[in-house]
């Protein structure tokens, strides 16, 4: 099964811990219905006696996933595309086994037809929570825990197949370089937790700057690489002046009715067309500098 590009709004605004747990659930959910299939099984051909709870229409509902399902917030994983895919198709291999009990119980015969179109749906079920976890992992295992932006796990693969698509449509990709300026004196001053508050912010007010298809990673602890694909220098001098004039109006909290401002150090740089990616980001790296001798809270392009 193909996995979905987009993982949707839904499972990006999940924590990690919410990650963890939903993984955690749906590991349970695939051993418990291995457990209730045999038990099927058990009923189905030695005759032992049904579950009332699987003879029920509304079967799917009651085992233990289906009310964890039915709990789950509105508007959260609910988003996610394959979570109506695995209630559909949870759904229907419940009520197939509801079914074949039902034949069973009335000692009508079981078609061939019908336990292969059984065991089907539960065999999708089985790929589609596979696939599921499979995903939720990968953004566990990518995404910075803090901020939600990328982590560096994939930075360089993920940026040369952006730059491999980019050149085969003769079109450019750019990167910025992004570093807040004087970080250390806000977190000696104000504490870390004001520190890791900046951070959040800088991400959410960069994350509401670029396009669905832009990449965001933190580059290193106060450091963060955007890249831009199909986007030409102009393109991203222009956006960087767009960050850094939205980073410098950032009202961060600190209590008391008190707030600070930080500012960022932008450099901008296009990847070439026989750059490797280390090479176009290392000249990202040495503008952003550049910006920083240049007297900090500006955009500096290579
Ligand atoms: N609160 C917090 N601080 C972090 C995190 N990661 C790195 N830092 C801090 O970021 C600061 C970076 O300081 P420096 O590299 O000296 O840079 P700077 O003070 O921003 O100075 P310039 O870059 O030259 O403007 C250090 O104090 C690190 O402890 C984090 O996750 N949370």
């Amino acid at each position: 099964m193909a996995m979905h590009q987009n993982t949707g709004q839904g499972i990006s605004s999940l924590s990690n811990t919410q990650l963890e747990d939903v993984i955690a659930e749906i590991e349970q959910a695939i051993e418990w219905h291995q457990s209730w299939y045999k038990n099927l099984l058990r009923c189905l051909i030695a005759d032992t006696p049904a579950n009332e709870q699987d003879l029920a229409d509304n079967a799917h509902n009651l085992c233990r996933f289906g009310q964890w399902f039915n709990k789950l917030p509105e508007q959260t994983l609910n988003l996610h595309p394959y979570f109506s895919e695995i209630a559909c198709a949870h759904k229907k291999m419940h009520q197939g086994a509801t079914v074949l009990l039902s034949l069973k119980e009335t000692k009508s015969a079981i078609s061939v037809n019908l336990l292969d179109q059984f065991h089907a749906d539960l065999d999708r079920l089985r790929v589609l929570f596979d696939t599921l976890i499979e995903e939720f992992s990968e953004l566990l295992h990518t995404r910075d825990p803090l901020t939600g932006a990328s982590n560096r796990t994939n930075l360089v693969e993920n940026l040369q197949k952006e730059h491999e698509l980019c050149k085969r449509k003769s079109l450019s990709c750019a990167l910025i370089m992004i570093d807040l300026d004087h970080f250390k004196q806000v977190n000696d001053e104000f504490g870390h937790a004001v520190g890791d508050k900046v951070l959040i912010a800088l991400v959410k007010c960069i994350k509401s700057h670029l396009r669905e298809y832009d990449q965001l990673y933190r580059y290193g602890g106060e450091e963060f690489l955007v890249c831009l694909p199909q986007t030409e220098l102009e393109g991203a001098k222009s956006l960087s002046e767009r960050l850094r004039a939205g980073v410098e109006v950032l009202k961060i909290e600190i209590g008391k009715g008190k707030h600070i401002n930080v500012t960022g150090s932008f450099g901008v740089a296009l990847i070439n067309a026989d750059d490797d990616i280390e090479t176009a980001i290392e000249r990202a790296d040495q503008a952003m500098y550049q910006a920083k001798k240049s007297g900090r809270n500006r955009v500096s392009v290579a």
